[in-house]
């Protein structure tokens, strides 16, 4: 089903900070604090239901990267989801919303398993909570990458700075999968950068992202975290993305992606990131 304008739920907490959510994909287009958006979308992001939205929070399942089954980063972007939960707000002011995705016949084409995915998403004061449960309702075990392909928005992304990645080994997507070890305490991005890093810790924090101030990144079940800046590079491939928009993105994307899970039938699976503008 082609997704509309009104195939999106807004969670709003008040002080001009809300969360928008569209259906296809589950994708968070939008995360305002007091009336300040933190997240990138591409000016020529398409919002056609097939394809996947250029910005936000895209969800990677069941696969990353490139795919011989199915479109690259797997279907989970690209299918229409279910709203499970309304918004609603919890008890300290905080609001929820659930979503959810189960395997049908287009999935089961791509993916043989029978799955219930469902994304849990918390509107806090400066924060924002978004959590995945993955149930394997199939009668085998099957195996998936998950990520958060977290798109930020920064004014310049020569001038952020990404903790957390210090001594670990990562694959450089840009110099044919090349394997390395980061040695910066900060890492900064000044060229087309496509790296999967590994084992990350369990927060980044990024600075000067929009007006100058710094994003915490926690994750949960989330082992590797990838960097991505396509530049002036490769932004021309993109025809969802303009070519002057790279220097105000930054794509830092926790994520089971190294090492897929398995996970076996009647079993679940939960990770969570929580972005905190501090
Ligand atoms: O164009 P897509 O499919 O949204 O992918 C964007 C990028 O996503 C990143 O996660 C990948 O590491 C990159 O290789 C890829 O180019």
């Amino acid at each position: 089903m082609a997704a509309s304008v009104s195939s999106v739920v807004v969670l709003d907490r008040g002080n001009n900070t809300t969360c928008t959510i569209n259906l296809h994909g589950a994708t968070i287009v939008s995360w305002r604090v007091n009336n300040q958006e933190q997240l990138f979308v591409s000016k020529l992001a398409v919002f056609d239901g097939q394809k996947s939205i250029r910005g936000g929070i895209p969800i990677v399942f069941p696969h990353f990267g490139q795919w011989a089954y199915g479109p690259q980063h797997g279907f989970a972007r690209t299918s229409r989801w279910s709203v499970e939960k309304q918004p609603e707000p919890l008890d300290n002011g905080d609001i929820e919303a659930l979503f959810s995705l189960v395997d049908n016949p287009i999935t089961k084409q791509m993916w043989n398993y029978s799955f219930k995915l469902v994304l849990r998403v918390i509107l806090r004061e400066k924060e924002l909570q978004v959590s995945f449960n993955l149930y394997n309702t199939s009668v085998e075990p099957f195996q998936f990458n998950m990520l958060f392909h977290t798109y930020l928005k920064v004014p310049d992304v020569r001038k952020c700075n990404i903790s957390g990645l210090q001594g670990c080994m990562y694959v450089d997507k840009t110099k044919e999968n090349g394997i390395y070890q980061e040695p910066r305490e900060m890492v900064t991005v000044n060229h087309w950068t496509d790296r999967i890093y590994q084992n990350t810790q369990q927060e980044h924090v990024i600075s000067n992202v929009v007006s100058g101030r710094k994003m915490k990144m926690i994750k949960y079940n989330m082992p590797d975290t990838v960097i991505w800046n396509p530049w002036d590079v490769t932004s021309n491939t993109m025809s969802d993305f303009g070519e002057d928009e790279y220097p105000n993105m930054i794509c830092v994307e926790a994520g089971i992606v190294i090492t897929p899970i398995t996970l076996n039938p009647n079993n679940t699976y939960e990770g969570t990131i929580v972005l905190q503008v501090m």
